[in-house]
């Protein structure tokens, strides 16, 4: 597919956002870990030449106050107290995809997950130019399970994103397309510790990058864990 994307991210609240890192990671260093991989996935997803627009939606004023600053849009979630939880996620992204086409006119709309620090702008590129042209694409996660991309290339078409739980699955039942391509960064989403240490050696971006290092400047020993540092809330807790 060869067009114009805008991108769309979703974020939560900083408070909620990794809970699976909560026994490894103290609060403020799980929310600085949040906002470093929102920084290096829209930074390399910006940098893929087809995408045109970043926006993100999140109810979290300190999310929205970053990126503002880094130059993307930022959008407010309206509460959705009809569908909290993962329906929270696919709602907010329908708003940015709408919002998104208000503002940018029709266009075709790439949902990228905000934890992707690995992601590569070429291999985004190499996506979008794998995906069908009239349908649907997505991106299924390392495992297989999830999805870390969905891309609408219709431009007036519904993203009808499908995220949460067996997420692949589900897009798959929905018709959209799984174009192959080995494209680690763009697989490897961080939910839990062992994910962040694969992300590590897989290269993350810059901001991400320099919290990690600034982390094992305070007791992290590389891709282990350490014991005993302040920072971790479960001393030992390797993966
Ligand atoms: N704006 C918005 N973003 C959401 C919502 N629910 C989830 N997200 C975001 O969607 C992305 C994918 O969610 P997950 O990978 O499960 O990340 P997470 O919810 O922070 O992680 P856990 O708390 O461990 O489940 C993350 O960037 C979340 O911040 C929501 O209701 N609104
Ligand atoms: C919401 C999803 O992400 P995760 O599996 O990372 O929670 C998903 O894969 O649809």
């Amino acid at each position: 597919m060869r067009t114009r994307v805008h991108a769309v991210i979703a974020v939560k609240r900083l408070g909620l956002a990794k809970s699976r890192l909560g026994d490894t990671l103290a609060p403020a260093v799980r929310r600085q870990l949040v906002l470093a991989m929102l920084a290096d996935t829209g930074a390399a997803a910006g940098a893929a030449s087809a995408v045109v627009s970043i926006t993100v939606v999140s109810p979290d004023r300190r999310v929205r106050d970053a990126v503002t600053e880094w130059g993307w849009w930022a959008l407010a979630e309206p509460p959705n107290r009809a569908a909290p939880g993962v329906g929270g996620l696919n709602a907010a992204l329908q708003f940015a995809a709408s919002r998104t086409r208000r503002r940018h006119g029709p266009g075709a709309i790439l949902a990228v997950q905000a934890d992707l620090p690995a992601l590569r702008p070429a291999e985004l590129t190499a996506f979008l130019a794998a995906a069908p042209g009239g349908r649907r694409s997505f991106v299924a996660d390392q495992h297989g399970v999830g999805t870390t991309a969905l891309l609408q290339p219709d431009p007036t078409g519904s993203l009808d994103p499908r995220f949460g739980p067996r997420s692949a699955d589900r897009h798959r039942a929905a018709g959209a397309a799984e174009p192959s391509g080995e494209w680690p960064g763009l697989r490897h989403d961080v939910d839990t510790a062992a994910d962040l240490a694969v992300s590590h050696r897989l290269g993350t971006g810059p901001t991400t990058a320099g919290l990690l290092r600034e982390i094992v400047d305070m007791g992290w020993q590389g891709p282990k864990f350490p014991t005993g540092s302040a920072l971790w809330g479960c001393p030992g807790s390797a993966p």
